[in-house]
Parts: C-alpha cells; structure tokens; sequence
C-alpha cells in the first residue's frame, strides 16, 4: 500500500510534513520546553460538529449551560490504541464516533522530530519515542500486528543486533563482555523460577530477588551493572528492584518467544508514526470533523447510561461510550477530573502500577569518531549506576549512514535528573563520558543536541509503564476494567505485552471490537435490562483483593508479639 501523503490536514491542523516540522515546533531542538504547553495548543478544534450527529443539553456541573457534541462512541487520544479502537467501529459499520486528541498529529507516543542536518544541510528525523518493532514474526508463527503494519506501510527499518555491542569503562575501551553471558546464565534461572512461581502460585518476587537466588549479584561491581542495566533496565525502564519477576519474565516471553527474538529499528524519514497516521487514513478523510486534534480533555463525567468529556477550550463531547487511552502517567498526575470520582478498586489500580522514563539523547558529529561498524556502545560509571549507559550509533552502516549522530539512552533516576537539568548540564556531562571512553581522541564539541522530556510532557508524564512487585494479575485487571460507559485501553492495560506497541495495538483493537458489539448489539436490549451478551456486560473487576496473610496469622508463632494495632498512648 502506498505511504500517506504529508500535506493534507485532518481537523484544521497540518498533519506532520515529510520534514516533520510540524510538530514538535523546530525551537524544540534548541532546548526549549517540550512539547508546548497547552495553553499554546489550547485553540479549539475547528471541526465542524457531525453532521450526522444532533446536540443535547449535557448533565455535568462543568458543562451546565453547554450543548455538548453528541456521538455514539467517543475514544480518546489518537495513539495506536485509540486509532485501532476507532478502526474496529469503522470495520464494524459504526460511523458516529468522534477522537478527540491533545497534541495536533496522530500517534501519541510515536512521535518524531528533525534533528541535526545531511551534507546538503537537510534535516533528519529521529524518534523521540517509539524506535523498535519488538519481536516481528517467524515462518509459520504469529506475527506481532506492528511488524504486519510497518510492512503494510514500507517503513524503513533494520534489524538491531543486540550482540554488536562493546564495553568501556572508566579506562576506556575495556573487554567485559564475558559478564553478557554470566548475566544470560542468571536469567535462564531467574526465567524458570518465575515460570515455577506462576504455575504454583507463589509470591511473586522482585527481579534483584530472583537474580541474586539465581547467584548475580552486581554488588558495587560497576561493570556487572551496567550489564545489568543494559539487559534489564534498558528495556523495562526500571531497575530489577522495582520490577516484578512473574510478570516481567512473562512480558518478555509472549513478545519475543511468541513472535520473535528481532528487534527491528525504525527510522523512517516520515516518521514511525507513518504507519498509524496511515491506518487512521484507512477510515478518516482529509480533515474529518470526527477527529479534534489540539483538544485537551479535562474532565470526564461517566455513567452506567453515558459519557460526557469537557476539554480545557470549554467545549464537551456527549456520548454512549467513552473509550479512554490516555497513558498511565496521565492517569496518576490527576490531570483529568472523573465525576463520580473514580471508585477505590481503579484508583488503587492506577495508583500501584508504575510509569517509566526512558530518554533518548541526541548528539551529531561533524565526524564518527567512534567505532563505525558497531551499534552499541556500553558504558561502566565508576561511580554511579545508569550513568549515560547506553550509546547508539545511529551513523552505523545499515542504519542513518554517514550521519555522525549517536544517541544515549538514560531512564528512571537519572531520567528526571536529566529532564530536570538544562540542556548545557547534560551536554557537558554526556561529553564528558564520550572523553572518558575515548581517551586517545579529541573528541570534538556536537555540532547538535537535542533530548525530550517525556516525565514532563503534560499528555503523557512519562514513556511507558511497568509492572511492579507486589501487584497481582486482578490488581491489573481492575487497571484495565471499565466504569460504567467508560473504557480503558493502552499499552498499559495490557496484561501480558504492557509497554510495549503491540500491547497498545491489541487494547485498542480488544475495546474496541468490545464497544461495536455493544453499540450494534443495543437494539436487542430493553432499557433497565441489560443483562444480555452485548447488553453493557463489562470488563471483570475486584472490588477489593486479598493479601497473602489472614489477619489471624499475624500472631506469636509467627514471630508477631504484639498487636498491629497500636495507639498513641497505650500501655
Ligand atoms: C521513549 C519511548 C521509547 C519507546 N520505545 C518503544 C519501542 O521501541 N517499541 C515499542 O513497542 N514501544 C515503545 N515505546 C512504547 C510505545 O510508544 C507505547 O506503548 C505506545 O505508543 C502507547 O500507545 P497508546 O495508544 O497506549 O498511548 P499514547 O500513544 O500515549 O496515546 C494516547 C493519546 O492520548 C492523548 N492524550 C493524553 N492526555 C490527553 C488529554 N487530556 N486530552 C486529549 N488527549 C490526550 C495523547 O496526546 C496521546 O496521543 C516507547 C515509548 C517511549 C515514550
């Protein structure tokens, strides 16, 4: 199928020129605030209201004296999630539906800029977000949905090798990559226990746990940690401590065990986000007045009969369902208002699932000073553990060749470290890593530099979410569950592929196909009887979850010799 075009503009704003100039705005590169604050992108949508849809008087406080927009199914947020639950409505015939999107392009967390500049002083476009198609397909085997669509859509990719990797310290170049496959040994281990503790149903652990029962232990040992780091924290975003074993060991497995081991880069000069903006063309026209890009939602007012949204431009969309994707980060910053108020169970759900930050830091040469045929480059800190870890040439043959560009990659602490400082702080400390591993070379000033700040970005508050120790399956379940009318998908309501594209892909496509079945199942259910299959029968919910220890067994046998529950002043 042939690429979409560039010029065409949904919703009054311009869709991402091949120069992708579009958005982030170009000041973004010179280190400024990005994306840009909402009240920049707050103008209204200029779509037209449906013509297919009437108006009604809305219920909520905030929209009181508003005619709200009024529309079968509303899904908000067009990132992968909310495109595929908007294309199952269309496949399923359903027309009257509206996606309503903060940022002024399609693809959420897909998202790209230019950076840098070719010999004839062109611009490049790298990935702020999304990079990898992660597990494609073997012969034979299922395929991940994302490799299907990047080939639908001809995205320029290749495939990453992830032992074409050399290891430097604080003396330079310094051979540890034995300790790759000291680390691969661990793992093998820390991957049948998990399997041991999720048949038995056992506690589940954290991954330090499992790895130290599993005889690593990186200790204060700056070399085994950042092995550690690039195979654990590099893909979860979290250190083994904050990550659960059952889980995490199963994340990876459905992915790259289901589909494939490949890792495939993606650095199209459209964009990744092609193959969305694509899929969205699949059902959307040029400028569709059912899509409302630069429209920030602030409150979500829900019921078992509906669902009306106010945006922050003080217009309201009213609907009989709501499809909400909007990232875990977004959920926990509170950005959002739910009337009612979110009952317990989903406000312990958002609460105790984790958001991570993984940030990508760009430099460009006016050289590749370093190893060219290499991909990766991993760095030791003497001192501190994650400290510019990972470097990525991306002027490798195969890749962006002759670019001079390299990036590294920094999550959680040092992530808001980095995202907190200025862009100066950063250069001067990342330059000062790239002279510590190249001791004999001058290495020379970035002619470019340039990183986003995902824990800031207000539609997003981070890059992807993880699943912490301490959580069970029904505590996600309640994270991915419905309330009323209103619906959740994303990468982060996926159970076993949270995190990652496809994860957000099969949400989207699960709700969504969910909500068609609804909506055209509506005719054959009586008002106050919904009962029936596609009678408003929802996603399954715990009130409240167990814990492992009946309060009878915290007693002196158990080593608990006084009561738990102390008051000031007892005796
Ligand atoms: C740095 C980084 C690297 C990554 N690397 C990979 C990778 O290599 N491979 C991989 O498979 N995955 C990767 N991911 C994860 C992947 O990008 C996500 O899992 C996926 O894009 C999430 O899609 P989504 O539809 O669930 O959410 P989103 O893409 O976040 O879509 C939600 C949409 O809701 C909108 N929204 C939020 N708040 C509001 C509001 N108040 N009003 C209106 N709209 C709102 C947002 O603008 C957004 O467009 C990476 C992510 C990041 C950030």
């Amino acid at each position: 199928s042939p690429a979409p075009t560039w010029t065409r503009s949904y919703g009054g704003s311009a869709w991402p020129s091949a120069s992708g100039h579009n958005w982030p705005p170009p000041s973004y590169s010179s280190g400024h605030v990005w994306p840009p604050s909402s009240s920049s992108s707050s103008s209204s949508s200029s779509a037209v209201p449906l013509s297919s849809g009437g108006v009604e008087n809305s219920t909520t406080n905030s929209t009181d004296t508003q005619q709200c927009r009024r529309t079968k199914v509303v899904v908000l947020g067009a990132g992968i999630a909310g495109i595929t639950a908007a294309q199952q409505l269309a496949l399923a015939n359903i027309s009257d539906f509206i996606i309503v999107e903060y940022t002024s392009s399609i693809g959420g967390r897909v998202a790209h800029t230019t950076f840098g500049n070719d010999s004839n002083g062109n611009p490049y476009v790298v990935e702020l977000g999304a990079n990898w198609v992660q597990g494609t397909a073997t012969d034979g085997g299922p395929s991940n949905p994302i490799w299907t669509l990047a080939q639908k859509w001809n995205l320029t990719n290749t495939y990453s090798n992830y032992s074409d990797i050399l290891t430097y310290d604080q003396s330079g170049y310094n051979d540890y990559s034995d300790l790759l496959s000291n680390y691969e040994d661990a793992y093998a281990t820390l991957e049948q226990d998990a399997g041991t503790i999720l048949v038995e149903n056992l506690q589940d652990r954290s991954v330090r746990s499992g790895l130290r029962l599993a005889d690593w232990n990186p200790a204060r040992d700056a070399q085994k940690q950042a092995v550690e780091w690039w195979e654990w924290d590099w893909e979860f975003a979290f250190p083994p401590e904050q990550s659960s074993q059952v889980f995490g060991i199963v994340n990876y497995n459905t992915t790259f065990y289901q589909f494939s081991a490949d890792n495939n880069y993606v650095f199209d000069q459209r964009g990744f986000n092609a193959f969305i903006i694509g899929e969205a063309s699949t059902f959307l026209a040029a400028n569709d007045s059912r899509l409302l890009l630069e429209t920030v939602v602030t409150n979500i007012s829900y019921s078992d009969t509906g669902v009306t949204i106010t945006n922050e431009d003080g217009s309201c969309v009213s609907a009989d369902y709501a499809i909400c994707t909007f990232s875990l980060g977004v959920l926990q910053n509170q950005v959002v208002d739910f009337e009612p108020r979110l009952p317990d169970w989903k406000e312990a759900a958002i609460a105790s699932f984790a958001m991570g930050t993984y940030t990508k830091i760009f430099l460009q040469f006016n050289e590749t000073f370093w190893p060219e045929a290499t991909q990766f480059l991993l760095y030791a800190d003497p001192a501190t553990r994650g400290y510019y870890p990972v470097f990525q040439s991306l002027s490798t043959p195969g890749f962006i060749e002759g670019s001079n560009i390299i990036f590294v990659t920094v999550v959680d602490q040092q992530s808001y470290t980095v995202e907190a400082q200025s862009d100066e702080e950063t250069k001067e400390q990342v330059m000062g890593v790239l002279r510590t591993m190249f001791p004999d070379i001058i290495v020379p000033e970035p002619t470019a530099f340039m990183y986003p700040r995902w824990s800031e970005v207000p539609w997003a508050y981070g890059s992807y979410s993880n699943w912490p120790v301490g959580t069970s399956l029904q505590s996600h379940q309640n994270l991915r569950a419905n309330v009323g009318r209103l619906w959740f998908a994303g990468e982060a309501t996926s159970s076993e592929y949270y995190g990652f594209l496809h994860g957000a892909y099969f949400e989207g496509e699960e709700v969504g196909g969910r909500i068609a079945e609804l909506v055209l199942g509506e005719q054959s259910c009586a008002v106050g009887n919904e009962t029936g299959a596609y009678c408003g029968v929802g996603e399954v919910h715990y009130e409240v979850l167990q814990g492992v220890t009946p309060e009878g067994e915290y007693d002196i046998q158990n080593g608990w010799d006084v009561s738990s529950f102390q008051t000031v002043g007892d005796v």
